[in-house]
């Protein structure tokens, strides 16, 4: 099923996160700094120490919109993703979100150990946006891809961790969202399940309305994504395609490896 909601949208005008840290120590600091990593220490209006972890962001996405996230430890990434997801509201400026949002920023987040595989397929889709009776449809082609059998009657508490990312990966990969926010956590599988997974992650993307993806992976990045936005200590220091913000974020060799993944696909496709 394709999303072919056309008035699925993400807007932010001026948006702002802070967060005030009331248990900082004051005393050094005097003005805002900056780090190497982080974002921005200062002090709001009320002389409390604030991290500006995001800043100024004007960011308006359309159906059809893959974009990717680079950046330092701490730039802001993961911030931006809670707040189009909705987690956080902005300090300043707005948020405006339009379609149906499934985040995916944790593979474990919504699974509850005392009920059974079958069950927390149920119960994760949900969490993802989905109706119970669409779930329903989907248990079996989940059931065969995490390749788990007999242990889908079994509580997840008895699972190890690969097998509880697998069941996991199957379920996020099978729901229909408007808009997809990812975090990079999701390509944390080992080798030979990521290899079958891949594959639906891009089916998964290629349905989405708008993807938002933050990841230090410029090979998944690649495979994803066709723009790329650099956040920066909180702001967004340039936005263009991939090959070009990989290139300016981390130097000519990470763009020609971009370059590589890009022209492979390709020549993937053409062959099919
Ligand atoms: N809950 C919080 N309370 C206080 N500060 C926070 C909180 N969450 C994030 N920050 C701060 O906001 C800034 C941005 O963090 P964020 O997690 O968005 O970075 P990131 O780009 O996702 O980093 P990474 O690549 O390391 O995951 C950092 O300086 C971080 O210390």
């Amino acid at each position: 099923m394709t999303s072919m909601n056309s008035s699925v949208r993400v807007d932010t005008w001026g948006a702002c996160v802070d967060f005030p840290i009331f248990d900082a120590k004051t005393r050094s600091l005097k003005k805002s700094v900056i780090g190497a990593a982080g974002g921005v220490i200062g002090s709001n209006s009320s002389n409390v120490v604030v991290v500006e972890a995001l800043k100024n962001i004007d960011l308006h996405l359309e159906h059809g919109d893959r974009i990717g996230l680079v950046g330092h430890n701490g730039a802001g990434k993961s911030t931006l993703l809670r707040l189009l997801s909705g987690i956080y509201e902005p300090t300043r400026g707005a948020c405006q979100v339009t379609g149906r949002v499934a985040p995916v920023f944790d593979l474990g987040v919504g699974m509850d150990p005392e009920i059974s595989g079958y069950e927390n397929i149920i119960i994760r889709g949900m969490f993802l946006g989905m109706s119970r009776k669409e779930m329903l449809k989907k248990i079996d082609e989940i059931a065969e891809f995490s390749e788990l059998g007999d242990y889908l009657q079994m509580p997840l508490r008895t699972y190890s961790t690969g097998m509880r990312v697998r069941l996991a990966l199957g379920v996020v990969t099978s729901i229909d969202p408007e808009i997809l926010i990812l975090d990079e956590g999701i390509g944390a599988v080992d080798a030979e399940f990521m290899k079958k997974a891949r594959a639906r992650l891009a089916a998964l993307v290629e349905r989405s309305g708008i993807l938002v993806f933050a990841s230090h992976s410029n090979e998944f990045l690649a495979q994803l994504c066709d723009r790329a936005l650099w956040v920066d200590h909180g702001e967004i220091r340039m936005d263009g395609g991939i090959e070009e913000v990989v290139g300016a974020y981390e130097g000519p060799d990470a763009a020609a490896h971009v370059r590589e993944v890009i022209a492979g696909m390709a020549r993937q496709e053409s062959a099919e």
